[in-house]
């Protein structure tokens, strides 16, 4: 097969813009639930920088790439080109969850470095027998997760990532909501995307914005329960919860009053899903990274590529920190495998 090179993937206007526009209009009414950005064109310039907010959770970081970046020797252009030239190990593996016994997962993929069991059993190759592109892309997604947690500002800094999944999308491909949350897991997660557009979106799992489990029969536990900004009944959710907390109603009390709740919301059916709170365009070279524990607990994120064959081919490659000492004994005599040395030229400078 002759890999497809960028121009026959992504259309010309999508190829030279310096700035891209967000995608939404914030003062539009309907679509009233959705984070405004932080945005930010000097500090990591060629870069523009979208930072949206999601309080009491964390932050998810855009670095949005254009054409500088992307023609650069070594940048997303080649490595879109010569991902499509080695054999990565990309395949469909079956999903661990599946209603029906052999389902496949919708993308191809391959992981690298440490073992990384997601909704699929991935195999994982040691980042020794990784070809340089894929130690590119590792340069390249190390130094997004240093600068969006030096970005938040609080001294901290990022555990390094050591390991890579890489995905390839065909046209019409798309990953369902899920979070990346898995316990082994640190929590920054920087992914680069290359190839075709696509629309990542992500909102509250259902039953942080409700408070009650998904077929709304129970509330959640007070104490398990963050009434984060933007659920719903907020405001009724807070004094409640306060009440409890200070001892003015009793647990019956909060029971009760969340029955009535349940009631007059929905009659006990399920309600419906929560609202989209983010949505963002991934283009070709743009690296956004979700960084917070809360991020993966409470919300959930979709990456869809346009229906319609508009889209040949996308390859979404994302590094995120295994923590070693959380693995299982199956995992732990596969851990060497997230040794790494970066050379010189795998290591990026934001350029
Ligand atoms: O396709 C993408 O950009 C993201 C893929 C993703 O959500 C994941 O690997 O968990």
């Amino acid at each position: 097969m002759h890999p497809l090179s960028i121009r026959a993937v992504i259309d010309d206007f999508e190829l030279a813009p310096i700035k891209r526009a967000i995608v939404f209009d914030p003062s539009d009414k309907e679509k009233g639930q959705l984070i405004t950005p932080q945005i930010e064109d000097r500090s990591f310039s060629p870069y523009r920088k979208f930072t949206y907010t999601l309080p009491g959770a964390g932050t998810v970081t855009q670095f949005v790439s254009n054409r500088q970046i992307n023609s650069r020797p070594d940048g997303p252009d080649d490595i879109f080109q010569q991902l499509q030239e080695v054999d990565l190990g990309l395949r469909r593996y079956p999903l661990s969850a599946a209603k029906v016994g052999g389902t496949l997962n919708a993308q191809f993929a391959v992981n690298y470095g440490m073992p990384y069991d997601f909704v699929v059993d991935v195999d994982s190759r040691a980042f020794s027998e990784a070809c340089d592109p894929i130690l590119r892309v590792l340069g390249r997604l190390t130094w997004a997760t240093d600068k969006a947690v030096e970005a938040e500002g609080e001294g901290g800094t990022a555990q390094k990532p050591n390991e890579l999944l890489a995905l390839g999308y065909f046209e019409d491909m798309n990953i369902n909501y899920h979070d990346d949350g898995e316990s082994t897991l640190g929590p920054t997660i920087a992914s680069l995307s290359l190839g075709s557009k696509a629309v990542k979106t992500l909102r509250m799992k259902y039953k942080y914005y409700y408070g009650l489990t998904k077929n709304t029969k129970n509330v959640l536990d007070p104490k398990a329960d963050p009434v984060l900004e933007g659920c719903a009944g907020r405001e009724w959710r807070l004094k409640l919860k306060q009440e409890l907390t200070n001892g003015s109603i009793a647990e019956k009390d909060y029971k009760e009053e969340w029955k009535k709740r349940q009631k007059e919301w929905a009659g006990g059916r399920r309600l419906g899903d929560p609202p989209v709170c983010i949505i963002t365009e991934l283009h070709h070279g743009d690296m956004v990274v979700m960084n917070g524990e809360g991020v993966q607990k409470y919300y959930e994120h979709a990456v869809a590529l346009e229906k319609g064959g508009g889209s040949k081919l996308r390859f979404a490659l994302t590094a995120r920190h295994v923590i070693k000492e959380k693995l299982g004994n199956k995992s732990m005599g596969q851990a060497w495998k997230g040794d790494f040395k970066l050379t010189p030229g795998q290591t990026y400078d934001g350029k």
